[in-house]
């Protein structure tokens, strides 16, 4: 394992960050926090939304290209006078004025970052870019949401931040995992060699509301098959783990990581682990106990094993999660059966 203490945390920029706009020390006017949420358009970029909005102090404005987002999850915002929807590609530049950028814009599940994968590495690394840039000019702090998938299949359990991982440059995964940890090289460039404020999360699976019906990801899957009476879909061997942290506690994280003095990166994610067999039964006896379940075939570099180590997050933002498996799965069932149109039986 290598265990460099210097991995980013508390690094010192070599220069000063660029100033915030004039606004913000304006002697008789309290301008508003504008915010930027890139792919606000997604599953876990609405719940950041939402929860940017409640303060009333926030301007929000995401901006997203809906190719696996969309406007049904900010319904209740557009048109609100403190929020503003762009479509926009951050592989093309982006010219807004903002005090904080939360950049999220890329695809996450498998299936749809493996549809275009040339798209997907644009996005993470000339998405990645132009954000940076607009965050220098602006003065901007920007967050990036990177994931635990920068460990690569990890032969280190649980995984610390010091843990530099076990990815696979040419696999069917790497224009996914290979394009975060280039993004992350680019946040900590930009930190040392213009003095931007940055903050990077790596995020384990997240589930929640909202989540596509169609996304692929196994929760969702395991979620729509049960409510749908159809056979839950555990792909081989089925003794994967995987650690899921419901989505309140993701966004919380988050902004902890982003109003907090640290850098990161920082792990946020559920501790729990469990097997994929194990998600499989627990979805069974929650939602639907008279589907069966059926072994699939698997595809490539699938990681073996994952669970977060939080120690960082405990100590540096305050925060652990809060909702157990067990508490988050019948909350996503409800979103589901809404949007599905199945009640529950009773
Ligand atoms: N959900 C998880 O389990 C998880 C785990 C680790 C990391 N993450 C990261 O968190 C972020 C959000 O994930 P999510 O689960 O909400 O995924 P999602 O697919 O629901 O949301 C991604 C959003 O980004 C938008 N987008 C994609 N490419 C874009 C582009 N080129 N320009 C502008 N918008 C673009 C999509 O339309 C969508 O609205 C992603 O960066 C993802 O890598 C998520
Ligand atoms: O129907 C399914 C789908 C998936 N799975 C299994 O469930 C496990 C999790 O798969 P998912 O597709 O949900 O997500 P993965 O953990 O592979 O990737 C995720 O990791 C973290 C994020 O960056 C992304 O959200 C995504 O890449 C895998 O072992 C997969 O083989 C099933 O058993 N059945």
């Amino acid at each position: 394992m290598a265990t460099d203490s210097s991995n980013g945390d508390h690094q010192k920029a070599g220069k000063q960050p660029p100033l915030p706009s004039p606004l913000r020390f304006s002697k008789f006017f309290q301008a508003n926090m504008r915010i930027l949420v890139t792919g606000g358009a997604g599953f876990i970029g609405s719940h950041l939304v939402d929860r940017l909005m409640e303060n009333e102090k926030n301007e929000v404005i995401v901006a997203d290209n809906f190719f696996t987002g969309s406007k049904d999850n900010l319904k209740k915002w557009i048109g609100h006078p403190r929020f503003e929807l762009i479509r926009h590609d951050v592989t093309e530049q982006l010219l807004v004025e903002v005090d904080q950028i939360y950049h999220l814009a890329c695809p996450a599940s498998p299936i749809f970052y493996k549809y275009n994968p040339v798209k997907t590495i644009k996005t993470n690394v000339i998405g990645t870019l132009n954000m940076l840039g607009l965050a220098k000019r602006v003065g901007a702090r920007i967050l990036l949401t990177s994931t635990s998938e920068v460990y690569g299949d990890p032969l280190i359990h649980p995984q610390p931040e010091s843990y530099w991982g076990n990815v696979n440059p040419i696999g069917v995964r790497s224009c996914y995992d290979e394009g975060k940890r280039v993004a992350e090289t680019l946040m900590f460039d930009y930190h040392t060699q213009h003095g931007i404020e940055i903050r990077i999360a790596r995020i384990f699976n997240t589930y929640g509301p909202r989540m596509n019906i169609d996304d692929g990801r196994v929760v969702s899957n395991f979620i729509a098959q049960a409510i749908r009476g159809e056979p839950l879909t555990v792909q081989v061997p089925g003794t994967r783990t995987r650690s899921f942290c419901y989505v309140s506690d993701m966004v919380d994280g988050l902004i902890r990581l982003m109003e907090g003095e640290n850098t990161g990166p920082i792990n946020i994610g559920n501790p729990g682990e469990f097997t994929m067999i194990e998600l499989a039964e627990n979805v069974k006896e929650l939602i639907n106990s008279t589907v069966e379940i059926k072994m699939i075939e698997n595809t490539p570099d699938d990681p073996r094993q994952r669970k977060p180590d939080i120690a960082k997050a405990k100590e540096l933002l305050g925060w652990e999660p809060k909702v157990k498996l067990r508490d988050g799965l019948p909350l996503m069932e409800e979103d589901f059966r809404l949007r599905l149109g199945v009640a529950k039986k009773n």
